[in-house]
């Protein structure tokens, strides 16, 4: 089952600039600065307490980011939940009619293995589930 929010992921402009901004809102630094090469972002951590915000800046054109933010402009993309069992929470959720956008889990940043579930399908918020990587 879905265990708890893992993070939170906005999606941003320039990853620098953010970077400050949330340093001065959370009043702490980003943790972790991290590129994901297949997901065509640069990703900066923060965690304050048990929760946690994910930035999230496009590498490429084609990636999700530049045309989420093409189409909507920067703000909150998606909500990260973490699960114990990746594969078995993605046959339940196949079971119950929720959209894969990917049918294997795929790495994720932060030590994790993850999968997305399409929006059109939970309300119009892209939902990503996360398993920590042993
Ligand atoms: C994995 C590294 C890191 C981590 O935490 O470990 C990340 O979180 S990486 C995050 C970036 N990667 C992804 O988001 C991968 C999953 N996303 C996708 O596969 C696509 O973005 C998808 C399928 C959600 C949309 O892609 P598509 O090419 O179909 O783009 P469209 O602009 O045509 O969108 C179709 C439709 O969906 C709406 N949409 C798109 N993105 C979002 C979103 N983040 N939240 C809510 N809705 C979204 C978009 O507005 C379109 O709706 P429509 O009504 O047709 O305009
Ligand atoms: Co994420």
């Amino acid at each position: 089952m879905l265990t708890n929010v893992e993070h939170l992921g906005i999606a941003v402009k320039d990853l620098a600039a953010s970077n400050d901004l949330f340093t001065k809102l959370l009043g702490v630094p980003p943790y972790k600065s991290e590129a994901v090469e297949s997901e065509g972002v640069t990703t900066s951590f923060f965690k304050i307490n048990q929760t946690k915000i994910e930035l999230l800046e496009a590498t490429r054109p084609e990636s999700a980011i530049a045309k989420f933010i093409d189409k909507k402009g920067e703000g909150i993309h998606h909500v990260a939940f973490e699960v114990d069992d990746i594969l078995a929470e993605m046959e339940r959720l196949k079971g119950e009619g929720f959209t894969l956008l990917n049918e294997t889990p795929k790495q994720g940043a932060d030590n994790k293995l993850v999968c997305f579930l399409h929006p059109k399908g939970t309300n119009g918020v892209l939902i990503e589930l996360c398993q920590e990587r042993i």
